[in-house]
């Protein structure tokens, strides 16, 4: 039986890459030094694998900013905009491109926008998104996983080389214009494909990882016969390549035969997300395959259930015999952090119970030593779990009983939104266009020194909170300078959105150094769920009312969503996900109305990861949606008619969700819609949203300065298709990565746009 991981955490365990990537942006560093630093990185994980025992050990999931834009760049899928600049950095070794197709390029000339950014299935990890033309001719570009594989051989390591496979290629793509089908862009890329996959062969690699996550998803006849194509053409061309088709984020279900039928050495399944599917799974298992068996979870950061996941392989093996079964993490490990033994100040009886990435390789290997008899594992393993189980700390009757006695009622305004509104505008007295921000102003590099500074115990709370306060009172006149029109405190005192509130909740526990890649450089460290959740005392009633105090323009209060907060958590898996959102939406409901008695009249609540969380088989779709508006209105419907409820989402698609979005009755939400040219409003208009919104109308991904005529098109286009008193004017999102300078010449031209569509509109 081999051990297979199919992919590890690629930021370095003290997020090394991170800092590396961001030192040579700024010129800091020579490339020299951030290949160096990326050798290092590559060398310690194979090496740590190796030492470990596993088999098939991942190589080209290393990346500098995204795996997604590796394949764009390894293939020559190269967007048009970026021609004349990859004329002038004509050397495939140099950066300048990648690193301009991933955050956008406004220097020497040029201004060009990035690719567009989106999330990777239901995961909080952002890939950019191909986008094929036409006119794109396709060659063997830069063949990265080739040196990769190459430089572990250097080191002694036979390497697994990671790729997206080509059909998950294609679909996480969008083709630009419509005179290109997926038929033929398949046949222009699987020239490519075999070359690659050829060169690979030639360089001494046996298995090969093609990862097909589209594979557990609703799939239509034509792409089906997407898959048939690509494998048949990949296995008549390289009949002696080990293909280890890798699926994982869910059950093949309904694709079970078309994926256990192609022809390839092996597929890999999720058993964390979808134990059920392996009986099916078996079964339809031709003679000739392999199976693999993701049984610890490459998702979550709870210790391995060793007696379910022996089960399941015991299952297999009695079925298809050991020779026949791979044993390995559900996915790649890039979604947990590295290494629990640098968490020193965690709640040991929290700690007991979890598993970051290199204690998740040891699992694997300690379920193939249970497997050959070593039972004293199992024996340990269960007073862990059972320990889990009967732990005081968990469960808090008073939460249970409070969600249990939660009404209809609770999760509905006093009236309509028509009622809402009138009231609201005469409360709030706005202009038509109203200008806001969505919460957070530039974390400075003096502002998270300060929270550092905190932390290691160099200045006290008290100057912390004093610090924080000027932040807050320099950032109100800021914007009252600017002419915004409803003004946010600026989220200095948050190190994250999510993070924040987790320190401040019972039922959470957090770590110090639990860093997993969100996109590009930038990292989150994920709460832990562990228990029962309730809010102990007020988490940013001092920070609004203080803001408040400072201007006579609404402040807006700001937190985050029982979803969102869910979804960027680590969450217990021992009770339905949805009760845990339940229960956090009962903590936000109190914030909601304390900040309501503090004298704030606007209230957002962001849940952008409601779109993340949606299942990725249609079939489920509709439940979770209704449990996941629910949350949302029970943490907001507290509130009197006059007091106005805002949400705000971002990287989504919300076409086919837009009922639910309605659902939840926010009084106001802003969206990003900017980077697809407010392409998304078109569905609000179609729906008729009934309630106001605020189309983003600048991208605050990218450092580029919008013009004021741009914005104004946007607005225009948005008022050609809502009632003009319901639309905002605002960016896409929070500004938190941005730069002052950049940051206020751009609130600047919104503004102006803002006021030159209202004089247009009242002529
Ligand atoms: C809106 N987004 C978010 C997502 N998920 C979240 N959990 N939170 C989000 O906001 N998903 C979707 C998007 C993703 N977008 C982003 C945007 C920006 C970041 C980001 O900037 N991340 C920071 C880390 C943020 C943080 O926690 N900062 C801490 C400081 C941590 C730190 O580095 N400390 C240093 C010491 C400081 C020093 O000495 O200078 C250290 O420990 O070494 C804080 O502010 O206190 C990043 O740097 O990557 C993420 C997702
Ligand atoms: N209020 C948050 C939302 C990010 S999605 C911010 O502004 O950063
Ligand atoms: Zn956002």
């Amino acid at each position: 039986m081999l051990t297979n991981i199919p992919g590890y955490p690629r930021i370095g365990s003290q997020r090394e890459l991170k800092k590396a990537c961001e030192n040579y942006w700024a010129g800091k560093i020579s490339l020299e030094r951030l290949e160096l630093t990326s050798r290092q990185l590559r060398k310690e994980n194979w090496n740590g694998l190796q030492e470990t025992g596993i088999d098939l050990i991942p190589s080209n999931d290393f990346s500098w900013y995204d795996q997604v834009l590796d394949m764009c760049m390894t293939l020559g899928v190269i967007p048009s905009r970026f021609k004349a600049l990859q004329q002038t950095f004509a050397n495939p070794g140099c950066p300048e491109l990648y690193f301009a197709m991933a955050r956008g390029y406004q220097k020497n000339n040029f201004d060009i926008t990035a690719l567009e950014m989106t999330k990777w299935f239901d995961t909080n990890y952002h890939y950019l998104v191909p986008e094929f033309e036409s006119v794109q001719q396709y060659t063997l570009h830069q063949p990265k996983c080739v040196e990769e594989f190459k430089e572990a051989l250097s080191h002694g390591i036979t390497t697994k080389p990671v790729l997206i496979g080509p059909v998950t290629f294609i679909l996480c793509g969008k083709i630009k214009g419509d005179d290109l089908t997926h038929t033929q862009l398949l046949e222009k890329l699987l020239p490519v494909y075999i070359e690659l996959l050829r060169s690979l062969q030639q360089a001494g690699a046996t298995w090969i990882q093609l990862d097909e996550p589209f594979l557990v998803t609703d799939l239509d006849p034509a792409t089906r016969d997407l898959y048939h194509a690509a494998y048949t053409a990949i296995s008549q061309a390289l009949p002696a390549l080990s293909i280890l088709l890798t699926t994982y984020f869910g059950a093949l279900e309904d694709n079970t035969t078309l994926a256990l039928q192609l022809p390839v050495q092996a597929v890999h399944i999720d058993l964390v997300r979808a134990p059920e599917q392996l009986d099916a799974v078996l079964a339809a298992l031709p003679a000739d395959k392999w199976l693999s068996l993701g049984v610890v979870d490459g998702r979550n950061i709870w210790k391995n259930d060793y007696a379910a996941s022996v089960a399941l392989i015991e299952k297999a093996i009695q079925q298809i015999g050991e020779e026949r079964v791979l044993l390995g993490t559900s996915c790649s490990l890039l979604h947990v952090p590295y290494n629990l033994e640098d968490e020193t100040a965690l709640d040991p009886e929290v700690k007991q119970w979890m598993a970051f990435a290199k204690q998740k390789v040891a699992e694997v290997i300690a379920l193939k030593h249970i497997i050959a008899g070593d039972t004293s594992l199992l024996i340990d393993n269960e007073t862990v779990m059972n320990s889990r189980k009967i732990s005081s700390r968990i469960h808090q009757p008073e939460v249970k009983a409070r969600l249990e006695s939660v009404t209809t009622a609770d999760t509905q305004r006093h009236s309509i939104f028509p009622h809402r509104q009138k009231l609201q505008q005469s409360v709030l007295q706005l202009p038509l266009f109203p200008t806001t921000t969505i919460g957070s102003f530039p974390q400075t590099t003096e502002i998270r020194q300060l929270r550092a500074d905190l932390k290691k115990g160099i200045i006290t709370p008290e100057t912390y909170n004093a610090d924080i306060r000027n932040a807050i009172t320099e950032t109100i006149y800021r914007q009252e300078s600017l002419g915004l029109d409803v003004l946010v405190h600026g989220e200095f005192e948050r190190n994250d959105m999510v993070e924040y509130f987790g320190e401040q909740l019972d039922g959470f526990v957090f770590t110090q150094n639990g860093w997993v890649q969100s996109y590009g450089t930038r990292c989150v460290k994920p709460p832990v769920i562990f228990g029962d959740v309730q809010r102990p005392e007020p988490m940013t009633v001092a920070w609004s009312r203080f803001a408040q105090s400072l201007t006579s323009k609404p402040v807006k209060g700001m937190l985050t969503g029982p979803i969102t907060i869910l979804q960027w958590s680590f969450v217990r898996n021992d009770q339905p996900r949805m009760q845990t959102a339940m229960q956090i939406a009962l903590a936000i409901r109190d914030e909601v109305k304390d900040l309501e008695d503090a004298g704030i009249t606007i209230i957002q609540v962001d849940e952008p990861a409601l779109r993340e969380g949606l299942p990725l088989r249609k079939a489920q779709r509709a439940a979770y949606l209704s449990e996941a508006v629910k949350a949302f209105r029970l943490a907001v419907s507290t509130v009197d008619d006059s007091t106005q409820i805002h949400t705000h989402m971002c990287y989504a698609e919300f076409n086919d969700i837009i009922v639910h979005i309605a659902a939840m009755d926010a009084d106001v939400i802003t969206i990003e819609t900017s980077r697809s040219q407010m392409e998304l409003l078109e569905a609000f208009a179609g729906f008729k949203y009934p309630n106001e919104t605020g189309p983003g109308v600048y991208d605050i991904h990218s450092p580029r300065v919008p013009a004021i005529a741009e914005m104004e098109a946007l607005l225009h286009k948005a008022a050609a298709l809502l009632p003009l008193r319901n639309i905002w004017v605002n960016p896409d999102c929070g500004l938190k990565t941005r730069k002052w300078p950049e940051t206020e010449m751009a609130l600047r031209n919104m503004v102006t746009a803002a006021k030159n569509v209202r004089l247009a509109m009242s002529n």
